[in-house]
């Protein structure tokens, strides 16, 4: 059965606050919608500006924590503890506000740090053990994947002219020549991305605005944001009117 790719869905809220909480009413709900239908919420989060993102679900009613099961669209190679981790930063501004059961955390492999391309394997095995043991998808069908968009379009570590966006089997990629430091990193790749029940990006501010409106009104620049479509799945931006300024693509109202 043929699917075309999921046409954005943009939510333009007018303040960075009115946007986590459409975020947070966003999340809740496929949660539910996710422990109703297979007992558990498979989600893979970003670092950088998002998880400061999801403060609003902190206090939200009805989060059955303990379903959660937590991955990284992507990760620094770098210590669980080091500034640089986007584990450490997810901790700081989420984990420890919300009782997620440490074992449904799925980081890195600290081990394999001098050995990338063990972490990579590693990670994916875990991907394969969570998934493809209950799914029998030749990629792994996440049910809600919360992005960024970098200023210059890239998402995950998935980055403009990157070999990695040609990636087509792999469900986890590692690259040691990020052009955004650090340099050593692992990413989900665009099947899995486009394999998912749920995508959200979440980008506010007015430094995104010119990134944004060349994201969403010309995917035929073919940045790594716009590549994300999924084929099944439903795929929605959260954005505040700062960043939403200069883009064409028609706004739908948060209710
Ligand atoms: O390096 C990264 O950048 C992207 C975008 O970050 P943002 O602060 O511009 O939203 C982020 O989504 C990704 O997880 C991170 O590793």
């Amino acid at each position: 059965m043929h699917h075309s790719p999921a046409t954005p869905v943009v939510y333009s809220l007018p303040t960075v606050d009115d946007v986590k909480d459409a975020l947070a009413q966003f999340v809740v709900k496929a949660q539910h919608e996710a422990i109703e239908k297979k007992g558990r919420f498979t989600i893979a989060l970003s670092g950088g500006s998002l998880p400061k993102m999801l403060g609003k679900l902190v206090d939200a009613p009805d989060v059955q924590w303990d379903r959660w099961q937590v991955y990284y669209a992507d990760e620094r190679v770098v210590p669980l503890d080091h500034e640089d981790s986007n584990h450490a930063l997810c901790k700081k501004e989420f984990y420890d506000k919300v009782p997620i059961p440490e074992g449904n955390i799925h980081t890195i492999n600290t081990d394999y740090l001098d050995d990338i391309e063990e972490l990579r394997e590693a990670y994916e095995n875990d991907l394969i053990l969570q998934f493809a043991s209950k799914e029998t998808a030749r990629f792994p069908i996440f049910d809600l994947i919360l992005l960024g968009m970098g200023p210059d379009g890239h998402t995950c570590s998935l980055f403009p002219g990157h070999e990695l966006l040609m990636e087509e089997v792999e469900w986890v990629a590692c690259l040691e020549d990020s052009p955004k430091p650090p340099p050593k990193r692992i990413t989900l790749t665009f099947p899995v991305l486009n394999h998912a029940a749920r995508v959200a990006f979440v980008a506010t501010g007015e430094g995104k605005k010119e990134m944004l409106a060349r994201i969403l009104d010309r995917p035929e620049e073919g940045l790594p944001c716009s590549r994300v479509r999924p084929l099944v799945g439903t795929l929605s931006w959260f954005v505040d009117d700062a960043a939403a300024e200069l883009v064409a693509h028609p706004k739908s109202v948060w209710s």
